[in-house]
C-alpha cells in the first residue's frame, strides 16, 4: 500500500468473493482507486495517515475507512449489520402502511420516501429505490417524536448507538481536516454538535432487481447535501465520476470498510478546496444485478442555523474579487435539494435549482 501522500490512489484489489453470501463483485469492471485510510492511526493522530486523509479530501472527497482495527469501528460495524436487518423488515411493510410515514407534504425528508417520486435527470426520469429516513434528531429526543412503524420504534437504541459511534467518526475527521485547514481550533467540530438540531440522519435505501430492458440509474447523479457522509456497502452499483476525466466508475464495496464522503457544505466552508464528488447508484454489476440492493447511510450535515459560506482559515482560498456567495442556512439548503425533485409534491421541479455543488466540485478537463 502507497504511504506517498501525494498519490491520489492505490489499486484496490480483492480476489476473493469479499462478502460471501452475496454472489461476487466482478473483476472486469472499471472501479475507483479510492485510498483506504485506518480509522485507528486517524484515532491514533498518525501523522502520515492525517495527510492522507487531507489529500483525498482535496484530490476526490471519497475514501474507504478500515474500521476493522478498533473498538469504535468494529462497534459501528456491529450495528450496522444488526440496522441491515432492521432495513430489511422494514420496506418489507406494505406500501399503505410505509406511505403513513411520508411527510414530505409537510416540508419534512425524514420518514419515507417512496420509489419513483424525484426525478433523476433532467429528462425528467425517476429513481428507482426506496429511502427511510430516520433523524438523529428525533433518536436524541431533540425534536418532537416523528410517528415510525413498530420495527423502529423497537430499534431506537440500536439507531442511537449507531448514530454516535458514526458522529464521533466524523467530528474526528472535521478534527483533522479543521488543522489542515489553518481554522481556528474546533471550528469545524463546533457546528456540529450531536446535541444540536441539524439534519443528520440514519438511510436506508432499497432498489430492487432492475430489468435488462430498464437502463435507468436507481438514483441520479448527485453531490451530497450535507458534510460528511458514512455509507456502508455490500451490493455494488454506487458509481462516482472521476475527476479530470469524466469517466463513471464503480465503488468496490469492501468488507470491514465504510466508505466516506464530503458534501456540499464542505465545499462551501472551503470555497472549493475540498469536493463533494459526483456520484450515483447504478444497476449492480455482473451477477450481482440479480439482487435486491440494501444500502445504509449516516449523512452528517451543519447544525440547522449555520449559514454555508467560506469559513476563515489560512489554508482556505479567497472569494474572488466582488464575489457575494449566497446566504442559505443549512436546513433550508437540505430541504431545497432534498425536496425539490419530488413529483408529487404539486410544484413545479426546477432541477437546476435544486442542484448543489457539482459545478465548482466537477474539476473536469474539457
Ligand atoms: O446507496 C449508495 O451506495 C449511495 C447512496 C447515496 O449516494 C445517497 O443516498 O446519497
Ligand atoms: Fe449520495
Amino acid at each position: 500500500m502507497s504511504q506517498n501522500p501525494n498519490q491520489m490512489s492505490e489499486i484496490i484489489t480483492e480476489n476473493e468473493n469479499d462478502f460471501p453470501d452475496l454472489p461476487p463483485f466482478p473483476n472486469d469492471v472499471p472501479t475507483a482507486p479510492l485510498l483506504q485510510l485506518s480509522l485507528q492511526k486517524l484515532l491514533a493522530g498518525d501523522a502520515t495517515e492525517l495527510d492522507r486523509l487531507f489529500q483525498a479530501s482535496v484530490d476526490i472527497g471519497f475514501f474507504y475507512l478500515d474500521i476493522r482495527d478498533c473498538d469504535l469501528g468494529t462497534s459501528l460495524q456491529k450495528d450496522a449489520d444488526s440496522l441491515f436487518d432492521v432495513g430489511k423488515t422494514l420496506f418489507e411493510l406494505s406500501l399503505e402502511e410505509k406511505k403513513k410515514y411520508d411527510f414530505s407534504a409537510q416540508n419534512s425528508y425524514f420518514g419515507y420516501k417512496g420509489q419513483g417520486v424525484s426525478v433523476v435527470d433532467k429528462a425528467g426520469n425517476l429513481d428507482r429505490n426506496e429511502f427511510y429516513n430516520a433523524s438523529k434528531d428525533d433518536i436524541f429526543d431533540i425534536s418532537d417524536p416523528l410517528p415510525a412503524p413498530e420495527i423502529l420504534q423497537a430499534n431506537r437504541p440500536l439507531l442511537k448507538s449507531f448514530m454516535t459511534s458514526s458522529h464521533q467518526i466524523v467530528t474526528l475527521l472535521l478534527g483533522i481536516l479543521n488543522t489542515k485547514l489553518g481554522l481556528k481550533p474546533n471550528t469545524l467540530p463546533s457546528l456540529h454538535r450531536l446535541t444540536s438540531k441539524s439534519g443528520d440522519q440514519v438511510r436506508w435505501i432499497k432498489a430492487p432487481v432492475q430489468p435488462i430492458s430498464d437502463s435507468r440509474v436507481a438514483l441520479g447523479q448527485h453531490t451530497d447535501f450535507g458534510s460528511v457522509t458514512v455509507l456502508l456497502n455490500r451490493v455494488g452499483g454506487l458509481q462516482v465520476q472521476m475527476p479530470i476525466t469524466g469517466e463513471w466508475v464503480y465503488v468496490r464495496p469492501l468488507p470491514g470498510r465504510a466508505i466516506i464522503n464530503l458534501g456540499d457544505a464542505m465545499v462551501k466552508f472551503t470555497n472549493g478546496l475540498l469536493r463533494s464528488n459526483i456520484h450515483r447508484v447504478n444497476a449492480p454489476p455482473g451477477l450481482q444485478a440479480g439482487v435486491t440492493r440494501y444500502s445504509l447511510v449516516y449523512f452528517a450535515r451543519p447544525e440547522d442555523d449555520i449559514v454555508l459560506r467560506r469559513l476563515d482559515g489560512e489554508g482556505i482560498p479567497g472569494l474572488k474579487s466582488g464575489e457575494v456567495e449566497e446566504e442559505i442556512c443549512s436546513k433550508e439548503w437540505i430541504i431545497r435539494r432534498a425536496l425539490g425533485r419530488r413529483v408529487d409534491l404539486g410544484r413545479e421541479i426546477d432541477y437546476e435549482k435544486s442542484a448543489g455543488t457539482e459545478e465548482m466540485s466537477r474539476r473536469i478537463k474539457a
